[in-house]
């Protein structure tokens, strides 16, 4: 399995795999995020960017919540967490010297659980890091069963940089994971959404970049109030 994601994010910088976890242990986790929803855990998305028209409900209307997976009411999605780990961090060690990528992995953020109502909620297109926060590769399971595009909408539209005007169409299928370049190499958009989709998002960290944005981090918070808004809290991780 992490072969496939060392050979595919090394040659597209896109890897998609199926029946990641099984039909049981992905139930398992769906279970926990439906619970979770109707007990109204999540919160409205924050905005991505504070560059935003009057109206900024346009942005996003994703809802989040964000899950370390160590406590009991969420172990499933524990789970899931410790085999992203684990296949994130086998292939970190398998990959050339060491690295995927130009990359060493040393940590991620927590789970960050997306819930789109479906009353054509979308997501803007938009690179997850652009401005060298640490964050690496993007991976995000999906959980939406009999996903339907056609009458769902939901895709996910990933606009790779050197693919010319090829783009990769990804359908939210349940038990399915990306991963993808987190960087400017994969700018992606959410096509409105005609019913409830979730997906939960880990972002791994390149030590190096990560300990230069931490840095970068501390001088500006020494020098002026630090503007978070365009660092989604959770992804920041501790520094
Ligand atoms: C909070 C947050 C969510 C996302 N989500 C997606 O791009 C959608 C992926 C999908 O659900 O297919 N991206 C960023 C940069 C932030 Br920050
Ligand atoms: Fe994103």
């Amino acid at each position: 399995m992490c072969r496939i994601v060392i050979r595919d994010m090394d040659q597209f910088g896109v890897c998609v795999v199926d029946n990641f976890l099984g039909y049981k242990r992905g139930m398992s986790v769906l279970d926990e995020v439906t619970g979770m929803y109707t007990k109204g855990v999540f919160k409205d998305g924050q905005l991505v960017s504070n560059k935003v028209k009057n109206d900024l409900k346009t942005i996003r209307g994703d809802q989040i919540t964000w899950i370390d997976g160590k406590d009991d009411s969420c172990k499933n999605i524990g789970m899931l967490i410790s085999q992203v780990d684990s296949i994130i961090l086998r292939a970190n060690k398998m990959a050339n010297n060491g690295k995927i990528g130009r990359y060493n992995i040393n940590g991620r953020t927590k789970a960050m659980v997306a819930c789109y109502p479906g009353h054509g909620t979308h997501y803007v297109k938009h690179v997850d890091n652009p401005n060298r926060d640490g964050r690496c590769i993007t991976a995000i399971y999906y959980l939406n069963r009999d996903w339907n595009i056609q009458q769902n909408g939901g895709l996910l539209r990933i606009f790779p940089e050197g693919w010319q005007d090829k783009v990769a169409d990804i359908e939210p299928f349940f038990d399915r994971i990306l991963f993808f370049w987190s960087d400017r190499r994969n700018p992606h958009e959410v096509q409105p959404a005609f019913k409830t989709r979730y997906a939960i998002t880990l972002w791994y960290f390149d030590s190096s970049e990560r300990q230069e944005a931490c840095r970068r981090h501390q001088v500006e918070a020494q020098s002026t109030v630090s503007n978070n808004a365009s660092l989604t809290r959770g992804a920041t991780g501790d520094c």
